[in-house]
């Protein structure tokens, strides 16, 4: 039966990126952050309990949560961010336990040996550490994060430091890890590591 391998790392080291470069390779992947989302769209499963919580403010006229207001509150208040993961965290887990069952028998039946659940949070959530049977941590530098960050969004750089802070050190992830790939060089060589690793685990598999 195929393994999961999950996938960290911090705001912006490269998560997505190797996501991507693995289901272009045909492994299934399961995306939490993608899975938080859904759950707070218009109609999704968190929007009661968003609105229960932190009031009607907190939802745009359209039903979903406002995630703009939402970001502002929680990444300068821990009490609040803790609100939210209560609110959000059981949702998150439950919805990717079913999502990686299904890569699971995906990444079965197409003969792969393992399925990938990329988390941004996989070292800080123990229940969510627990469900991956080998730990790949994407690292990077800060400067570089919120390098990459501002230049994909209008995040400032106060707004991604005030996210790396609320997320588990990088020293302590990284002691965490099986594997490890640093990002800090080109996307080639992001693609390489990749690619090595990707043969050092189908050559476990044998
Ligand atoms: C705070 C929210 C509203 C910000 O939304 P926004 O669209 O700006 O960001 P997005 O959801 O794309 O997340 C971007 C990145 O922020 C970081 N991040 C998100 N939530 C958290 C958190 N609770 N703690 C630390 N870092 C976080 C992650 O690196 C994530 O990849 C949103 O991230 C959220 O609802 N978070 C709570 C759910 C959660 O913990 N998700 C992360 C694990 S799946
Ligand atoms: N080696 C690299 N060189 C230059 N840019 C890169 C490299 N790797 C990734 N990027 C870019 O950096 C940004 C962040 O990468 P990516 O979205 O993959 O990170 P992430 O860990 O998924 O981020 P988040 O935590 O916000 O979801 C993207 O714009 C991506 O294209």
């Amino acid at each position: 039966m195929a393994w999961i391998l999950g996938l960290t790392g911090g705001i912006g080291s490269g998560k997505s990126t190797a996501s991507a470069w693995f289901s272009l390779a045909g492994y299934p992947v399961v995306d939490a952050d993608a899975i938080s989302r859904s759950l707070t769209y218009p109609g999704g499963a968190a929007i009661p309990a968003i609105a229960n919580e932190f009031g009607a403010d907190f939802i745009t006229p359209e039903g979903a949560m406002n995630r703009a207001k939402m970001r502002e509150l929680v990444f300068d208040d821990p009490k609040a961010r803790e609100r939210l993961e209560g609110v959000m965290r059981p949702l998150i887990r439950r919805a990717s336990l079913e999502a990686l069952e299904r890569a699971r028998s995906l990444a079965d039946a197409a003969g792969k040996a393992f399925a990938v659940f990329d988390c941004p949070l996989l070292c800080e959530w123990p229940e969510a550490r627990t469900v991956v049977d080998r730990l790949l941590v994407i690292d990077l530098c800060e400067e570089e994060q919120i390098r990459r960050v501002a230049l994909r969004s209008s995040l400032t750089p106060e707004r991604v430091r005030s996210i790396i802070r609320a997320q588990i050190p990088r020293q302590a992830r990284l002691a965490q890890a099986d594997d490890i790939i640093y990002n800090g060089g080109s996307l080639e060589d992001f693609r390489s590591a990749l690619a090595a690793l990707l043969e050092r685990y189908l050559a476990r598999a044998d």
